[in-house]
């Protein structure tokens, strides 16, 4: 046995052993069972069993296939070809382990469950397997392990390209990674090298925001793997999610400004997560009712200021993974209350049809962890229990006008998976103020009386925030800072790369106060620079665009070679392959050569191969006698004759030196390529 430590521990540091945590809570039990969350018949009592019994058994790994379309049906292929025969009838210990299903609700069969405990998929050989697979795809951003139940608030929002998203709550990202490949499949950008030719018709944007700076910088990873010049994330609170300002669309007069409206928002709110008891098995021990009640209040403000900033006609998701009604249909009923005849709820039960449900709650009791039961916010309560009016059911008539049963619960037993709540809203007029002012007044918060939420229509351009050293007002991060199109070294990067007049040139920028390309150059689409350039002072961005050029030292390349001409015969910018893919139909050709899987193999596996490593008469081997001394391009397609490669074509940047062709890849992106093409680790 190992020494056990004697410090303190304090929270979840306290049940890092989860061995030790008992799958039982009594408060939890009594106060659904009070809730009569399945009715008050004797079938009922039984599917409370259920539930109970689905709460306590480990949840199955699941994880869903992502990327572009076509590469997304090359990876099934190549999981279901090397991997699923091979998980077939396998045993541990004794007992049979269920191979990989697919999910049946999931469009085009790309998701899959694996119901086998954890310490089972580490320990036997060929779920080991699988779960290298699984990490190393995930790592490269072309599997996301996510539960299944987060997988469904993005499927109802039926994304098109040009659609303006706001994700409210996005930490730490999954769900905004699924918005942005809905964006692009939906804009059929599916070959990597086409893709780009796409660029013009994605004009759509995702705004992902989280209140957390830590949790935000989660997303940015996550989103970073997808490499989208169409995704901005912001840090704010949800709640007072602040006006974004962009010209006017409708005016010829320059200076004249509009507030963005989405035509989708997505409020996955912050919940008391119940839903979550067998993934966070410490749930068990931690939850209290309280927490339902006290985050009640601001789930409601986060659907109010959705609503507020989604357009006339546009759609809005709002989804907890929690049980509870108190943070589900009460919120959702007193949004529907406070906007009146302006937004609907949507009747999404022909949607994912394969998907069990159970409609939204009518009646429900608001409750304290003590099962004692409240008729009004004016009992008299405990300090540590919030009450507000608007937690009660409405009356009877009120609900059913609203069509509260257009709600959806996903209970465990339903399809093995976690808990989870879904309301789809329409806005159908603009909302009137005095009806939402009237909501908020009931909220007895001071420092949400100070902060008045702007109100539909009226555009405030004010600096609220003073600005700070870097120039993002009172969020120390990096500025995003515009170069000017007529800045020489952005001008000479792209004249000596070639890029295509097409290509909008004006919208490089970099992560300085100066605004001169000293590191890396960034890329993102229009609409993302109107946004940065009009809010600089009111929005605190944290990041977003795509890097397309870094600053590479070519000073060996120079004593090397006397006569090269910096800009004419050498550039001291090399394409980085985070933007390669979409800038490549923009370059000229004399930068490309073509490569052999065996060229691949070699730059994978070595560094500074020298130029007599690769084989002989190979297509790289030939290319790299027209290369130009530093950054060309290597393009290769990965697919060989007994198609046991996924079928994919590859561009990857490489740094041709008098003797080498060396593959500017990180470490790591190196290895999970190499993983993907030859099954080396
Ligand atoms: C349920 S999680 C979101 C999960 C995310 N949608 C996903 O799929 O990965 C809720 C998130 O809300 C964030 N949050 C909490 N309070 C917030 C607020 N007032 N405004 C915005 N985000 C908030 C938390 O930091 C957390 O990341």
């Amino acid at each position: 046995m190992g020494k056990k430590s004697n410090k303190p521990t304090q929270g979840k540091r306290a049940y890092n052993d989860k061995r030790e945590i008992v799958l039982e809570n009594e408060k939890f039990e009594s106060y659904y069972r009070k809730q009569n969350i399945f009715g008050n018949n004797a079938e009922s009592e039984n599917e409370f069993q259920t539930l109970m019994e689905f709460l306590k058994k480990p949840l199955p790994t699941t994880f869903r296939i992502c990327g572009y379309l076509q590469h997304a049906f090359e990876l099934k292929n190549h999981f279901e070809k090397h991997y699923i025969p091979q998980l077939q009838n396998v045993e541990f210990e004794g007992t049979a382990i269920p191979a990989p299903e697919i999910i049946p609700w999931y469009p085009n069969q790309l998701a899959y469950s694996i119901d086998a405990k954890k310490e089972i998929i580490r320990k036997s050989p060929p779920f080991k397997r699988l779960q290298r697979f699984l990490v190393s795809e995930n790592e490269a951003g072309n599997i996301n392990r996510q539960e299944a139940v987060s997988m469904l608030p993005p499927l109802f929002l039926d994304l098109l390209p040009h659609h303006l998203v706001l994700d409210m709550c996005a930490a730490p990202g999954s769900k905004t990674a699924q918005l942005i490949e809905a964006i692009y499949n939906q804009a059929h950008v599916k070959d990597a090298v086409k893709d780009s030719a796409n660029l013009s018709s994605l004009q759509g944007l995702i705004i992902a925001n989280d209140a957390d700076p830590k949790r935000a910088q989660m997303l940015v990873h996550q989103i970073n793997r997808l490499n989208s010049p169409n995704v901005l994330v912001v840090n704010h609170d949800a709640s007072t999610m602040p006006n974004v300002i962009i010209p006017s669309s409708s005016s010829d007069e320059a200076n004249e400004k509009e507030i963005l409206k989405y035509d989708r928002v997505l409020a996955d709110v912050p919940c008391s997560g119940d839903g979550t008891f067998r993934k966070n098995i410490s749930l068990w021990k931690d939850w209290s009712a309280t927490s339902g009640l006290s985050l009640h209040p601001l789930q409601l403000r986060i659907l109010i200021r959705g609503l507020q900033l989604l357009k006339v006609g546009g759609y809005m998701v709002y989804s907890t993974c929690s049980m509870n009604p108190i943070e589900n249909e009460a919120v959702v009923c007193a949004a529907l209350k406070a906007t009146g005849e302006s937004v609907s709820l949507v009747d999404i039960s022909e949607k994912l049809p394969e998907l069990k449900r159970e409609s939204g709650l009518s009646n429900w009791k608001v409750m304290d962890d003590t099962l004692q039961e409240y008729s009004s916010p004016e009992d008299s309560h405990p300090e540590n229990v919030t009450l507000a009016s608007t937690m009660w059911p409405l009356s009877m008539d009120e609900m059913k006008k609203q069509h509260i049963e257009r709600c959806a619960r996903i209970y465990p037993q339903h399809q093995n998976t976690g808990g989870f709540f879904i309301a789809m809203l329409k806005k159908e007029s603009p909302l009137q103020a005095h009806r939402v002012d009237a909501l908020k007044k009931q909220d007895e918060r001071p420092e949400l009386k100070r902060q008045k939420l702007d109100n539909e229509a009226s555009v405030s351009t004010s600096a609220p925030q003073p600005v700070t050293k870097t120039g993002n007002n009172y969020f120390d991060e990096e500025p995003f800072v515009y170069i000017k199109p007529d800045d020489e070294s952005i001008s000479s990067v792209s004249n000596f790369y070639g890029l295509d007049p097409k290509f909008p040139r004006d919208h490089f920028f970099v992560r300085n106060q100066s605004g001169t390309p000293t590191r890396s150059v960034y890329f993102a689409c229009s609409l993302f620079k109107k946004i940065i350039e009009n809010n600089i002072n009111r929005v605190k961005f944290v990041h977003g665009g795509v890097r397309f050029f870094v600053k590479q030292d070519i000073s060996p390349l120079l004593k090397s070679n006397e006569s090269l001409e910096v800009n004419k015969d050498i550039c001291n910018f090399r394409i980085h392959s985070d933007g390669v893919n979409i800038i490549s139909p923009y370059l000229d050709e004399k930068f490309f050569c073509d490569a052999d899987l065996e060229d691949l193999k070699i730059l994978m596996k070595y560094d500074y191969p020298r130029l007599e490593q690769f084989p002989e008469n190979g297509k790289l081997k030939v290319g790299s006698e027209k290369m130009v001394f530093g950054c060309n391009i290597v393009r290769a397609h990965a697919k060989t004759e007994d198609g046991s490669l996924t079928d994919m074509r590859i561009l990857l940047p490489v740094w041709r030196s008098p003797n080498s062709c060396n593959l500017m890849l990180a470490r790591k992106e190196k290895q999970n390529l190499e993983l993907e093409l030859f099954g080396m680790d």
